[in-house]
């Protein structure tokens, strides 16, 4: 029987874990808060950050949120995130991605201050993150590490196939896999668009990571017998529902569930888990910040 893990349910355990910091912070007199910038009306965007609102209220984070229209200046970005960086009451600033191509993100982010990069895409927490020293893990990569954690999946000694190099997934996540540490230890091979013989990579591996972007890339044809599959994918796809699309993974899951011994769904697979480990995140930044203790596992 295949295992399909429920992302709702791990993420619902590590929200109760970050409540419970949210009220050790309150009881010395801090307030946790978490700053969104969106400059997009990409609707995905918009969801996503009107989710990670929600969220904070339903936790007792404070939210601000700072919305820029797709046609501002780069000047006009940095100027917002200079100015959550000054604001003591923010803990973690988040830039949603993507930006506008006239808007070069990987400078805008050098702007955030590093200790309130709560996606941990600054430089300098991507520098500790491959030096075996993260500070905060990037939030997806975390949120697979735990969601594997919770499937018992042990990844010491496994061959890992990664199927995408993005900065927020693919390449922190390699990263997060071969770390000499718990959830770690594994062999990792990070294929791409124009990697060849894509398929044979991805049916030696123990575990696939679909993360390119690519509505059903990987099919049941490309996974192994008992490998396990984690679909990082939130397609969008044109469909007559009452939204007028439907959610579609990286992932053909009828087919590769037939295969694979644990596979994540789309919805309610990985996408849940981004958020609760933002969560965690801004907690980590609040007790980073004002030196009042959390335990966060
Ligand atoms: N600054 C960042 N930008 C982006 C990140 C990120 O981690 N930091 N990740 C992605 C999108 N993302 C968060 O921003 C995200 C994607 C999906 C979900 C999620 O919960 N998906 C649900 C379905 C939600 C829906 O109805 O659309 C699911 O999979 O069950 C949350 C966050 C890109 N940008």
């Amino acid at each position: 029987m295949t295992h399909v893990i429920d992302g709702n349910a791990v993420a619902d355990r590590i929200r109760d874990d970050v409540q419970n910091c949210v009220t050790a912070l309150e009881d010395e007199g801090v307030t946790p808060g978490l700053a969104t910038v969106l400059m997009s009306d990409d609707p995905a965007s918009e969801t996503y950050v009107s989710m990670k609102q929600r969220a904070c209220d339903e936790l007792g984070i404070e939210g601000i949120h700072r919305k820029l229209e797709p046609e501002a200046s780069a000047d006009d970005l940095l100027e917002t995130v200079i100015e959550l960086d000054g604001d003591p009451t923010v803990h973690g600033i988040l830039l949603q991605m993507p930006v506008p191509d006239h808007v070069d993100g990987t400078n805008a982010l050098r702007h955030v201050d590093p200790l309130k990069d709560v996606d941990g895409f600054h430089p300098e927490n991507v520098g500790r993150l491959v030096a075996g020293d993260p500070r905060y893990k990037p939030c997806t990569p975390h949120g697979i590490q735990k969601l594997l954690e919770a499937a018992d999946v042990d990844t010491d000694g496994s061959d890992v196939v990664i199927v995408g190099r993005s900065e927020i997934v693919g390449k922190p996540i390699a990263n997060l896999l071969i770390q000499k540490a718990p959830g770690g230890n594994a062999t990792v091979t990070v294929c791409h668009s124009r990697t060849n013989a894509l398929a044979e990579k991805t049916r030696q591996a123990d575990i696939v990571v679909a993360a390119a972007g690519v509505p059903e890339l990987v099919d049941g044809s490309m996974i192994g017998a008992g490998a396990v599959v984690i679909d990082v994918g939130v397609n969008r796809i044109d469909a007559e529902t009452e939204k007028g699309y439907e959610l579609v993974g990286d992932v053909e899951f009828d087919s590769a569930r037939e295969k694979a011994s644990v596979i994540t769904p789309v919805p309610g697979g990985v996408g849940p888990m981004t958020i609760a480990m933002l969560l965690y995140n801004t907690v980590a930044a609040a007790s980073i910040q004002t030196g009042v203790p959390v335990d966060l596992p």
